[in-house]
């Protein structure tokens, strides 16, 4: 399981371990500098081999090409040019390290500082002495930054200490490198790409952004910002390094730090987390069928159909949730919409149902347990009325798409009624339609950190609303009003863009009642029908339409090793 922690909780570990006498500062930035090196050559074996010279005997300075260094011969006996950028924190400080131990390696290596050298913390300076007894700095000009060319350039400006918006000197030149392409060889940050706030994923400068880099390498724990917003974009590929603070009980003060900041999260890792980042082993294990049950074992789903010409999204749903194993699914048409659903429904059934008294009359039969709406569902005005009954019947209820939208301008009169059993499941437009504030705040221009985040935003709303919300996107964020909160990534080696195509939120809907009707509570029936709704589209891959998500959840529960 991994913790996605915010850049406050970072620093409350690494202080616990430094004042419980386990490891320095020092130490600490000699592992990280240590990591990012092997991250380095991990990510780029190409340049993983010893050029065989001394420190501070430099190696040849390679011929840069018209086409930029990308052009240069690469591994054998060609030699390796290093630029390593370093700021006025510890994260410069990481910087004068990775410098180091390039050199150690046989690399040439120009080292630029932004800001004057007896500013620097302790430890950071501590190692600008290491790097000045082998090597130069250069005082930052945009000038000469923007004019470097190298096979690597290291982004050691800012981490977490990052508060407002970098300087236009800083951002500008690395820009200029960017879009000439020059980084586009190898750029890495260290702990996150510099001007990224690293609790939001937002970066501060409203001209220049973050630092786009090819490979981010974090430490102990990625910070919330690698995985939300536009961090994915900027930090390119991720690697988390063990600095040797995992694994050990850093005892009341890191607890109680963490524990000021942040809520208790039962049975999930050490102590607060605000997120954690989904994975194989948060998916619910109930979700295999026992040789001795029978279907209503495994509940009674009830989706809503559209009108006329409408009803395909509620069959996208419907068969998400007898894909994932509810015992029988049924979806209730009006009667327009009879004999379009009537050609294409098979295993599902059907019943006819015109407006919420016949609602009322179906749902009382209790083996219904799970009810969906929303997906197709339409805007007319006895809509509304549906989701009303819908909800006071108590069922686990899922609300999506229209049955969002009918509320837009009265979502409190949809907050008064939602129940602790409920999931709802906006997109960008639903949710600012429902929580305009915090739609407001989430959007705002930022300049100045920590930013309010949509993990802040989710959580907040599903406070507000007393039910789950599952905010969708490539990065999915679902929390529960008790504060728990997942973060369902679909960037880095999950990357599915396939799903941003119509009708995928319909099967997403789908599923998820499809859990609760077999018996999950709301926040896990979310968190796992996230993941395997992502799951399902890289299975499917390039040419995914919404019709292939329920057929490839088969492949993706055996995948899970559930049977
Ligand atoms: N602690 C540890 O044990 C370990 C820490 N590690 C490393 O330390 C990093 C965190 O170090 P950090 O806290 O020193 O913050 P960092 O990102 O270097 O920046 C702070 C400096 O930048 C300045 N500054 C900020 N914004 C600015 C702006 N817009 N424009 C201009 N200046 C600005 C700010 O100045 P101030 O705001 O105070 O004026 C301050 O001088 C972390 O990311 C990781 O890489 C690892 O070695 C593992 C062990
Ligand atoms: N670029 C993307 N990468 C990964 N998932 C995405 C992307 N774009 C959208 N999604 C996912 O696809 C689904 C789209 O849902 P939604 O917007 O409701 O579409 P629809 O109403 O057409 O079903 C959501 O689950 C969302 O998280
Ligand atoms: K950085």
């Amino acid at each position: 399981m991994t913790e996605l922690l915010t850049a406050a909780q970072m620093r409350a570990i690494e202080q616990a371990a430094i004042a419980a006498g386990e490891v320095t500062g020092l130490e600490l930035m000699e592992r990280a500098g240590q990591g990012v090196v092997a991250a380095i050559f991990e990510q780029w074996p190409e340049l993983d081999a010893d050029l065989g010279c001394q420190a501070g005997e430099a190696a040849p300075r390679p011929q840069v090409s018209p086409r930029g260094i990308s052009g240069q011969k690469m591994g054998g006996e060609a030699s390796r040019r290093a630029v390593v950028l370093c700021g006025p924190g510890n994260n410069g400080g990481d910087g004068f390290v990775v410098a180091r131990l390039l050199k150690e390696r046989g690399w040439d290596v120009e080292v630029f500082l932004y800001g004057p050298p007896d500013r620097l913390p302790p430890d950071a300076k501590v190692n600008y002495e290491r790097w000045r007894a082998i090597g130069r700095v250069i005082e930052w000009t945009a000038q000469q930054v923007g004019e470097e060319a190298a096979d690597l350039f290291v982004d050691a400006i800012f981490g977490a200490g990052l508060k407002r918006a970098p300087a236009c000197e800083i951002l500008e030149p690395l820009t200029k490198l960017y879009t000439e392409g020059k980084t586009f060889a190898r750029m890495v940050a260290i702990d996150a790409p510099t001007g990224l706030c690293m609790d939001s994923g937002r970066a501060l400068c409203p001209e220049f952004g973050a630092v786009w880099s090819w490979l981010t390498v974090t430490f102990h724990r990625p910070r919330i910002g690698h995985f939300i917003d536009e961090g994915p974009s900027y930090c390119g590929a991720m690697r988390t390094v063990d600095i040797g603070l995992g694994g050990h009980d850093w005892g009341e003060a890191a607890r109680q730090a963490v524990a000021d900041l942040h809520r208790l999260e039962k049975g999930r890792g050490m102590g607060r987390v605000v997120a954690t980042l989904m994975s194989p082993e948060l998916v619910s294990p109930y979700l295999g069928k026992e040789t001795d049950e029978h279907k209503y074992t495994y509940g009674h789903a009830l989706v809503l159909s559209g009108g006329h010409g409408r009803s395909g999204a509620a069959r996208l749903a419907a068969r998400g949730a007898l894909r994932i194993g509810a015992g029988l699914v049924t979806v209730g048409a009006p009667r327009a919409a009879m004999i379009e659903n009537a050609c294409q429904l098979t295993a599902i059934m059907l019943r006819q149902m015109d407006g919420a008294d016949e609602l009322r009359t179906l749902l009382q039969d209790s083996r219904l347990n799970a009810v969906c709406l929303g997906p197709g569902l339409g805007l007319d005005a006895d809509r509304e009325g549906l989701v009303l009954e819908a909800l006071q019947a108590n069922r686990a209820t899922v609300l999506d798409a229209d049955a969002l939208t009918q509320f837009e301008d009265r979502a409190e009169a949809l907050f008064e009624v939602l129940h602790e059993n409920c999931v709802i499941t906006p997109h960008g437009g639903e949710f600012a339609r429902l929580f305009p504030d915090l739609a407001e705040k989430l959007n705002a221009p930022a300049t100045t950190g920590p930013v309010y985040s949509k993990v802040d935003a989710t959580r907040e709303a599903a406070k507000r609303a007393g039910c789950v919300v599952l905010f969708k996107g490539p990065d999915t964020v679902i929390a529960a009003p008790n504060g728990l909160c997942s973060v369902n990534s679909a960037h880095y080696d999950r990357s599915a863009p396939w799903l941003a195509t119509a009708g995928s939120g319909d099967v997403l809907a789908g599923v998820i009642t499809g859990l609760m009707a077999r018996g999950l509570d709301p926040m896990q029936a979310a968190e796992t029908a996230a993941y395997i709704h992502v799951e399902c589209a890289l299975n499917f891959g390039p040419g995914l339409i919404a019709e292939d998500l329920p057929e490839q959840i088969p492949a993706v529960l055996r995948k899970l090793d559930i049977f």
